[in-house]
């Protein structure tokens, strides 16, 4: 293959020194990241570059219009060249990817939504004889240059990663502020990394070795965030039998920690063998045999575990094994790991519930979940956008324009303008269903479970003496408002006035 990369050097040129700008540049966003905001700018870069976006309908119909011209410019080139130069080879390959991957979007997303229906993604994939041969269409030497051990079946996984990674992301995560935003592009690098033409190329299969940790205020989407990781994990094609080799829909695996005890935790994770404990009245798979390796086994609430499972899980990390109760026998956990706390587990670790090795371990890709508040003080008027989308699921699509105009103006009558939103999402849904039946909501008792961690953490700091004197000021105002229904009242408690309390907490 590498003799043929060499060869082609000799070969002649695809593009004209007019075309090849364009090319690079569209060649540029194939793997970029969605979700990032230089992908938005670099397509409005190459459109206003290209004289506008004419009469197409949006952007994405503008590119894939002017990426449609260049490849064909590319392939008659080709076609009368025979041998291209590898550079342009190269090029020109990932044009083709571009396209074919928009031409077969539509298809995997027929096999997303209907596995979701159906519950399972086992199932023939119909279209692979047609993208095969449109594949062969663009590229009737084969893959070339860096590509050359690029398989088609493999390019066909990564084609529906991608789409499930973005139909899941897209859905899951909601809203149209800034930290929603970013969320979204942190869950598209925790899939892809930030260097997608690597992933693809080489860590793909070996993702499953890097644990997520998901931190954020309760009811803030961290199970959300770990679904959409899951379920868009990388899983390979069988051309054979034209099944993936794994259903994605049945690849999550989620335990909420919290609610079990510590020999149930140990039951449902590793298994137990018949006899192992009175009532192990036969052998028992546990998630972590399950869960294959395409898989994911969520760990929920992990910063409420007890040490000694920390210990065992720590281990498991470790080597990757396990063993179930009662059994000697170590068995391979080829998954996936995620875990999720609402607890700040630096506090944890300082007050000796968490261990340190075990915080380490599990801190390898750490993805931060925004509290509403947060989202709010960065864009008030995404409540109304959010309380819409609530509205729609409740009502449909037809009713949730009423339902969010009554639910705005309930909002606003019953709670204070910088209400604290200290249930997050979860409670924005609850009082949008109140609304719904009661027509009314009366505000949540204040404060969150989370305040209490994070006076934890700013005693910490003291200590630590890592504070300056503007910090220390901003951090307290900023845990007392959470406490306190708005400025004014915070303000007399403080002796300050409202704009100044107002600038502490939001510096
Ligand atoms: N960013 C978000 N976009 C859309 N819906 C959200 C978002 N965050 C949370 N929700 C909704 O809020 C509810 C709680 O979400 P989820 O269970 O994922 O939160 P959590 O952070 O895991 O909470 P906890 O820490 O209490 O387990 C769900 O109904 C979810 O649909």
């Amino acid at each position: 293959m590498r003799a043929n990369v060499q060869n082609m050097n000799m070969g002649i040129r695809l593009f004209t020194p007019e075309e090849r700008p364009l090319a690079q540049s569209l060649a540029r966003l194939v793997w970029m990241n969605p979700f990032e905001d230089a992908r938005k700018v670099l397509e409005r870069e190459i459109l206003e570059g290209q004289g506008g976006r004419g009469a197409e309908k949006s952007d994405l119909a503008a590119i894939l219009a002017l990426l449609e011209r260049t490849i064909r410019a590319g392939r008659e080139h080709w076609d009368s060249a025979k041998v291209p130069n590898d550079r342009d080879a190269y090029l020109y390959q990932e044009l083709v990817f571009f396209h074919v991957f928009h031409q077969f979007r539509r298809d995997f997303d027929k096999v997303i939504e209907a596995a979701h229906t159906r519950g399972s993604a086992a199932q023939r994939i119909p279209f692979y004889d047609r993208f095969s041969m449109e594949v062969r269409h663009w590229l009737p030497g084969g893959f070339v240059g860096a590509y050359a051990t690029m398989e088609e079946t493999r390019l066909f996984a990564v084609f529906f990663q991608v789409r499930r990674a973005f139909q899941h992301i897209y859905q899951y995560i909601i809203g149209a502020s800034p930290a929603a935003t970013k969320l979204r592009a942190r869950i598209w690098q925790s899939i892809f990394t930030h260097n997608m033409d690597r992933y693809q190329r080489v860590l793909a299969d070996r993702m499953g070795d890097i644990i997520t940790l998901i931190t954020g205020p309760s009811g803030t989407g961290k199970e959300l965030v770990a679904r959409a990781i899951g379920l868009s994990r990388f899983i390979p094609f069988n051309p054979n039998s034209r099944e993936f080799e794994e259903d994605f829909v049945k690849a999550f695996y989620p335990i909420n920690l919290s609610a079990l005890s510590s020999s149930l935790i140990e039951s449902e994770l590793f298994g137990h063998r018949k006899g192992a404990f009175t009532g192990a009245l036969q052998d028992r798979k546990g998630y972590l045999s399950v869960c294959g390796q395409h898989g994911t086994v969520f760990l929920d609430e992990i910063g409420e575990t007890e040490t000694s499972i920390q210990v065992k899980l720590l281990r498991l990390l470790q080597t990757r094994t396990f063993s179930p109760i009662g059994d000697t026998e170590q068995h391979v956990f080829r998954g996936k790991i995620m875990a999720a706390t609402n607890r700040d587990l630096l506090v944890e670790i300082q007050a000796g519930r968490f261990r340190e090795d075990f915080f380490f371990r599990l801190n390898a890709d750490h993805v931060r979940t925004p509290s509403l508040r947060e989202i709010l003080r960065e864009s008030p008027d995404e409540l109304e956008n959010l309380v819409s989308h609530i509205a729609r699921k409740s009502v449909g699509a037809e009713e949730s324009a009423t339902l969010t105009d009554e639910a705005m103006t309930v909002i606003a009558r019953d709670l204070p303008s910088d209400y604290a939103w200290s249930g997050n999402f979860r409670e924005l849904e609850q009082c949008v269903r109140n609304i719904l039946v009661h027509g009314e909501y009366t505000a949540q008792p204040l404060g969150s479970p989370d305040a209490n961690s994070r006076a934890s953490e700013l005693a910490l700091e003291i200590q630590l003496g890592r504070l300056t004197a503007n910090e220390l000021l901003s951090r307290y105002v900023t845990l007392l408002y959470e406490k306190t229904p708005n400025f004014e009242e915070l303000g007399r408690r403080l002796e300050l006035d409202r704009r100044t309390v107002k600038k502490y907490v939001n510096p």
